[in-house]
């Protein structure tokens, strides 16, 4: 049997260094003992491979019904989403034969030449948006994308795809960020995986030195910070 999408996700994200271990001060000010760096998808083949996992999952939720499969344009927002939207449209046409489009914005608005604050597939009242991001922790980001999108149209946002769901609890209630994204928008979240699956597999992989990405030490580290962070 074919390992499991989260399993093979996790083996990806160790042999990139995308997934760090050590002190990490997040976004919302949490002070997190992992962190997953999208930055580290530095080359052809590694920002390939991503776009491949998208695409795969994008492809699963479809086929099980979650996911609408008419999407007009995959949008990433700056920075880190930006490879994502691109490789995952390359991806879902070279895998699957769909030719959607990509759209990325700009974080200060352009006011020469093509100008505006979107790059890419240009955003229409009614188009199918199917949004990716590298992670979630608060949801900050998508809460902050979602406005600037439907300032420029009118567009149908269909579901939201990240690399990984860091599974914490909002500021102010026991629901995890992705959780209240949902309920908050309406949309679908997944993610290809989530960090209690990641530090699972991470136990039973093992580096080139034949110790265990995830040692004893990591994996107390991690469930001290879930224990107080963790949905
Ligand atoms: O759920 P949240 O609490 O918002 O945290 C996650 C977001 O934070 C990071 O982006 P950042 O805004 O730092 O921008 P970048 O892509 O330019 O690194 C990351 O890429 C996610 O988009
Ligand atoms: O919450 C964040 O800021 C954050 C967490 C993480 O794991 N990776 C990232 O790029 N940002």
């Amino acid at each position: 049997m074919p390992e499991a999408l989260h399993t093979r996700f996790t083996q990806f994200l160790l042999e990139s260094e995308a997934l760090k271990f050590g002190s990490f001060t997040l976004k919302s000010g949490r002070q997190s003992p992992y962190f997953i760096n999208a930055g580290a998808f530095d080359d052809g083949a590694k920002i390939a491979t991503l776009g491949e996992f998208y695409a795969e999952k994008i492809q699963h939720e479809i086929a099980e019904g979650r996911l609408d499969s008419r999407i007009d344009t995959v949008f990433g927002p700056a920075y880190k989403g930006i490879p994502l939207a691109v490789s995952t449209s390359i991806a879902l046409q070279n895998r699957y034969h769909a030719t959607v489009g990509y759209t990325f914005d700009r974080k200060e608005r352009k006011d020469h030449g093509d100008g505006g604050i979107m790059v890419g597939k240009p955003l229409q009242d009614g188009m199918n948006v199917l949004l990716v991001d590298d992670v979630m922790t608060a949801g900050t980001a998508v809460r902050e994308v979602v406005p600037k999108l439907k300032s420029v149209a009118d567009v149908n946002i269909i579901g939201l795809v990240l690399s990984v769901d860091r599974m914490e609890k909002t500021k102010d209630s026991d629901l995890s960020a992705v959780q209240a994204v949902e309920n908050e928008f309406g949309f679908p979240v997944f993610a290809i995986a989530n960090v209690r699956e990641i530090f699972a597999a991470g136990k039973q992989l093992f580096g080139e030195d034949g110790a265990p990405y995830v040692t004893d030490q990591i994996a107390v580290a991690a469930q001290t910070y879930l224990a107080q962070y963790g949905a």
